[in-house]
Protein backbone atom coordinates (compact mmCIF):
# COMPACT_ATOMS: atom_id res chain seq x y z
CA UNK A 1 0.00 0.00 0.00
CA UNK A 2 1.29 3.72 -1.05
CA UNK A 3 2.42 5.84 2.14
CA UNK A 4 0.29 8.15 3.05
CA UNK A 5 1.33 11.73 1.31
CA UNK A 6 2.66 14.44 3.06
CA UNK A 7 0.25 17.77 3.37
CA UNK A 8 2.19 21.01 2.22
CA UNK A 9 0.44 24.35 2.78
CA UNK A 10 2.23 26.77 1.25
CA UNK A 11 1.83 30.58 2.47
CA UNK A 12 2.09 33.29 -0.26
CA UNK A 13 1.95 37.17 -0.87
CA UNK A 14 3.09 37.45 -4.52
CA UNK A 15 3.67 35.77 -8.77
CA UNK A 16 4.34 32.70 -6.48
CA UNK A 17 7.13 31.42 -8.58
CA UNK A 18 8.84 29.39 -5.53
CA UNK A 19 4.89 27.55 -4.93
CA UNK A 20 5.22 26.98 -8.80
CA UNK A 21 8.48 25.32 -8.31
CA UNK A 22 6.91 23.04 -5.66
CA UNK A 23 3.58 22.46 -7.32
CA UNK A 24 5.99 21.05 -10.18
CA UNK A 25 7.51 18.56 -8.15
CA UNK A 26 5.13 17.37 -5.45
CA UNK A 27 4.92 14.08 -6.63
CA UNK A 28 7.77 13.69 -8.08
CA UNK A 29 11.40 12.10 -6.75
CA UNK A 30 12.22 15.62 -6.09
CA UNK A 31 8.98 15.70 -3.79
CA UNK A 32 7.35 11.81 -3.23
CA UNK A 33 4.54 11.26 -1.30
CA UNK A 34 3.69 14.79 -0.97
CA UNK A 35 0.56 17.27 -1.89
CA UNK A 36 -0.05 20.75 -1.51
CA UNK A 37 -3.32 20.83 -0.10
CA UNK A 38 -3.62 24.71 0.43
CA UNK A 39 -2.14 28.25 -0.55
CA UNK A 40 -2.93 31.01 1.55
CA UNK A 41 -2.49 34.41 0.16
CA UNK A 42 -1.99 38.04 2.31
CA UNK A 43 -2.58 39.68 -0.72
CA UNK A 44 -6.06 39.06 -3.03
CA UNK A 45 -4.03 39.85 -6.28
CA UNK A 46 -1.12 37.14 -5.65
CA UNK A 47 -0.32 35.64 -9.15
CA UNK A 48 0.41 32.45 -7.27
CA UNK A 49 -3.01 31.66 -6.28
CA UNK A 50 -3.90 31.80 -10.19
CA UNK A 51 -1.00 29.45 -10.50
CA UNK A 52 -2.67 27.05 -7.77
CA UNK A 53 -6.50 27.26 -9.10
CA UNK A 54 -4.49 26.66 -12.95
CA UNK A 55 -3.32 22.95 -11.31
CA UNK A 56 -5.83 20.05 -12.35
CA UNK A 57 -7.44 19.35 -9.37
CA UNK A 58 -6.97 22.69 -8.19
CA UNK A 59 -5.28 23.25 -5.31
CA UNK A 60 -7.52 25.16 -2.52
CA UNK A 61 -6.59 28.63 -1.82
CA UNK A 62 -7.74 31.52 0.48
CA UNK A 63 -6.94 34.78 0.75
CA UNK A 64 -6.92 36.97 4.23
CA UNK A 65 -5.20 40.01 4.25
CA UNK A 66 -3.92 41.94 7.35
CA UNK A 67 -5.41 45.48 6.44
CA UNK A 68 -9.20 44.26 5.83
CA UNK A 69 -9.03 41.90 8.60
CA UNK A 70 -8.33 44.91 10.82
CA UNK A 71 -10.89 47.19 9.28
CA UNK A 72 -14.00 44.34 9.27
CA UNK A 73 -13.06 43.70 12.90
CA UNK A 74 -12.83 46.97 14.73
CA UNK A 75 -10.45 46.32 18.33
CA UNK A 76 -9.11 42.96 16.81
CA UNK A 77 -5.44 43.43 16.82
CA UNK A 78 -2.53 42.03 14.56
CA UNK A 79 -2.13 38.98 16.96
CA UNK A 80 -5.82 38.23 16.34
CA UNK A 81 -4.81 38.34 12.82
CA UNK A 82 -2.05 35.55 13.12
CA UNK A 83 -4.39 33.28 15.21
CA UNK A 84 -6.99 33.37 12.24
CA UNK A 85 -4.13 32.55 10.23
CA UNK A 86 -3.05 29.90 12.36
CA UNK A 87 -6.89 28.56 11.90
CA UNK A 88 -6.89 28.64 8.82
CA UNK A 89 -3.91 27.07 8.21
CA UNK A 90 -4.51 24.22 10.44
CA UNK A 91 -7.55 23.16 9.72
CA UNK A 92 -5.65 21.71 6.39
CA UNK A 93 -4.33 19.46 8.70
CA UNK A 94 -0.13 20.23 7.24
CA UNK A 95 2.96 18.20 7.35
CA UNK A 96 5.07 21.17 6.86
CA UNK A 97 3.94 25.23 6.22
CA UNK A 98 5.97 26.95 3.98
CA UNK A 99 6.04 30.30 3.74
CA UNK A 100 7.24 31.12 -0.12
CA UNK A 101 7.12 34.79 -0.22
CA UNK A 102 4.92 35.55 2.41
CA UNK A 103 6.08 38.90 3.70
CA UNK A 104 4.12 39.36 6.75
CA UNK A 105 6.25 38.94 9.90
CA UNK A 106 4.54 36.05 12.19
CA UNK A 107 3.91 36.32 15.78
CA UNK A 108 4.68 34.43 18.76
CA UNK A 109 0.83 33.93 18.38
CA UNK A 110 1.03 31.63 14.83
CA UNK A 111 4.06 30.24 15.56
CA UNK A 112 2.75 28.80 19.34
CA UNK A 113 -0.48 27.52 17.92
CA UNK A 114 1.64 25.59 14.88
CA UNK A 115 4.35 24.49 17.56
CA UNK A 116 1.81 22.83 19.53
CA UNK A 117 0.43 20.72 16.76
CA UNK A 118 4.38 20.17 15.91
CA UNK A 119 4.51 21.39 12.39
CA UNK A 120 7.56 22.77 11.32
CA UNK A 121 7.51 26.02 9.36
CA UNK A 122 10.24 27.13 6.51
CA UNK A 123 10.83 29.92 5.05
CA UNK A 124 12.74 31.11 1.66
CA UNK A 125 14.97 34.05 1.60
CA UNK A 126 17.08 35.44 -0.92
CA UNK A 127 20.26 35.66 0.78
CA UNK A 128 22.98 33.56 2.73
CA UNK A 129 22.09 33.68 6.84
CA UNK A 130 22.85 36.86 8.35
CA UNK A 131 23.85 39.07 5.02
CA UNK A 132 20.75 40.75 4.20
CA UNK A 133 17.78 39.31 6.72
CA UNK A 134 14.24 41.27 5.98
CA UNK A 135 12.91 42.72 2.57
CA UNK A 136 14.73 43.93 -0.54
CA UNK A 137 17.51 41.42 0.44
CA UNK A 138 18.36 40.93 -3.60
CA UNK A 139 18.70 44.56 -4.53
CA UNK A 140 20.41 45.30 -1.03
CA UNK A 141 23.03 42.36 -2.03
CA UNK A 142 23.28 43.40 -5.32
CA UNK A 143 24.71 47.10 -4.31
CA UNK A 144 26.76 45.78 -1.48
CA UNK A 145 28.37 43.87 -4.33
CA UNK A 146 28.61 47.37 -6.50
CA UNK A 147 30.36 48.76 -3.51
CA UNK A 148 33.25 46.18 -3.22
CA UNK A 149 31.60 44.84 -0.08
CA UNK A 150 31.00 40.72 -0.99
CA UNK A 151 31.73 38.73 -3.35
CA UNK A 152 28.56 36.52 -3.86
CA UNK A 153 24.98 36.49 -2.51
CA UNK A 154 23.02 33.59 -2.33
CA UNK A 155 19.08 31.77 -0.71
CA UNK A 156 18.73 29.68 2.24
CA UNK A 157 15.48 28.05 3.29
CA UNK A 158 15.62 28.20 7.22
CA UNK A 159 13.42 27.26 10.44
CA UNK A 160 10.62 29.80 11.13
CA UNK A 161 11.27 31.24 14.74
CA UNK A 162 10.50 34.84 15.60
CA UNK A 163 13.56 36.47 15.12
CA UNK A 164 13.24 37.16 11.15
CA UNK A 165 15.27 35.15 9.00
CA UNK A 166 17.68 34.05 12.43
CA UNK A 167 16.47 30.41 12.11
CA UNK A 168 18.11 27.25 11.55
CA UNK A 169 19.28 27.31 7.99
CA UNK A 170 17.89 24.11 6.36
CA UNK A 171 19.59 24.53 3.35
CA UNK A 172 21.55 27.37 1.99
CA UNK A 173 23.06 27.59 -1.79
CA UNK A 174 25.54 30.43 -2.72
CA UNK A 175 24.79 32.55 -5.83
CA UNK A 176 27.63 33.89 -7.76
CA UNK A 177 27.33 38.00 -8.62
CA UNK A 178 29.38 38.42 -12.13
CA UNK A 179 30.93 41.98 -12.75
CA UNK A 180 29.24 42.08 -15.81
CA UNK A 181 25.59 41.20 -14.19
CA UNK A 182 22.80 43.96 -14.45
CA UNK A 183 20.30 43.42 -11.45
CA UNK A 184 18.01 41.40 -13.56
CA UNK A 185 20.66 39.23 -14.18
CA UNK A 186 21.18 37.98 -11.12
CA UNK A 187 17.56 37.94 -10.02
CA UNK A 188 17.49 35.73 -12.22
CA UNK A 189 19.80 33.88 -11.41
CA UNK A 190 18.97 33.78 -8.32
CA UNK A 191 15.57 32.88 -8.31
CA UNK A 192 16.65 30.10 -10.60
CA UNK A 193 18.41 29.04 -7.48
CA UNK A 194 15.52 29.73 -5.46
CA UNK A 195 13.53 27.40 -7.13
CA UNK A 196 15.67 24.26 -6.51
CA UNK A 197 16.47 24.69 -3.26
CA UNK A 198 12.54 25.26 -1.68
CA UNK A 199 12.18 21.79 -2.98
CA UNK A 200 14.67 20.14 -1.64
CA UNK A 201 14.63 21.62 1.53
CA UNK A 202 10.91 20.73 1.80
CA UNK A 203 11.68 17.25 1.35
CA UNK A 204 14.91 17.42 3.82
CA UNK A 205 12.34 18.60 6.47
CA UNK A 206 9.18 16.37 5.14
CA UNK A 207 11.81 13.46 5.34
CA UNK A 208 13.52 14.78 8.72
CA UNK A 209 9.59 13.51 10.12
CA UNK A 210 9.64 10.13 8.89
CA UNK A 211 7.57 8.43 6.50
CA UNK A 212 3.97 9.01 7.59
CA UNK A 213 2.33 5.12 8.13
CA UNK A 214 -0.12 3.78 4.94
CA UNK A 215 -3.38 5.26 5.21
N1 LIG B 1 8.40 35.36 12.71
C1 LIG B 1 8.84 35.31 11.44
N2 LIG B 1 8.01 35.68 10.43
C2 LIG B 1 8.46 35.64 9.16
C3 LIG B 1 9.78 35.28 8.87
C4 LIG B 1 10.63 34.89 9.96
O1 LIG B 1 11.80 34.50 9.75
N3 LIG B 1 10.12 34.93 11.21
N4 LIG B 1 10.27 35.34 7.55
C5 LIG B 1 9.48 36.21 6.73
C6 LIG B 1 9.89 36.33 5.31
N5 LIG B 1 10.71 37.55 5.23
C7 LIG B 1 12.01 37.37 4.85
O2 LIG B 1 12.45 36.25 4.54
C8 LIG B 1 10.17 38.82 5.56
C9 LIG B 1 8.92 39.17 5.06
C10 LIG B 1 8.36 40.39 5.41
C11 LIG B 1 9.02 41.26 6.27
C12 LIG B 1 8.37 42.55 6.67
O3 LIG B 1 9.00 43.47 7.17
N6 LIG B 1 7.05 42.60 6.48
C13 LIG B 1 6.24 43.78 6.91
C14 LIG B 1 5.24 44.13 5.83
C15 LIG B 1 5.98 44.32 4.52
C16 LIG B 1 4.97 44.32 3.36
O4 LIG B 1 3.77 44.09 3.61
O5 LIG B 1 5.45 44.55 2.21
C17 LIG B 1 5.43 43.39 8.12
O6 LIG B 1 5.21 42.16 8.33
O7 LIG B 1 4.97 44.33 8.78
C18 LIG B 1 10.28 40.92 6.76
C19 LIG B 1 10.86 39.69 6.41
C20 LIG B 1 8.02 35.88 6.78
N7 LIG B 1 7.62 35.98 8.16
N1 LIG C 1 12.14 38.18 3.00
C1 LIG C 1 11.30 37.32 2.24
C2 LIG C 1 11.62 37.42 0.77
O1 LIG C 1 12.24 38.38 0.34
N2 LIG C 1 11.17 36.42 0.04
C3 LIG C 1 11.40 36.39 -1.38
O2 LIG C 1 10.24 36.84 -2.07
C4 LIG C 1 10.30 36.27 -3.38
C5 LIG C 1 8.95 35.65 -3.67
O3 LIG C 1 8.90 35.30 -5.02
P1 LIG C 1 7.70 34.34 -5.54
O4 LIG C 1 6.42 34.95 -5.04
O5 LIG C 1 7.85 34.38 -7.03
O6 LIG C 1 7.93 32.97 -4.95
C6 LIG C 1 11.40 35.20 -3.37
O7 LIG C 1 12.58 35.70 -3.99
C7 LIG C 1 11.64 34.99 -1.90
O8 LIG C 1 12.95 34.58 -1.58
Amino acid sequence: MAPEEHRIVVLISGSGTNLQALIDAQGTPSLPDAKIVLVLSNRKAAYGLTRAQNVDPPIPTQVLALQPYLKANPGKTRNDYDSEVSKIVLAASPDIIVLAGWMHVLSDTFLGEVERENIPVINIHPALPGAFDGVNAIQRAFDAFGRGEIENSGVMVHKVIREVDRGEPVLVRTVEIKKEDTLEDFEQRLHQTEWGVIVEATKIVLESRGKKPSA
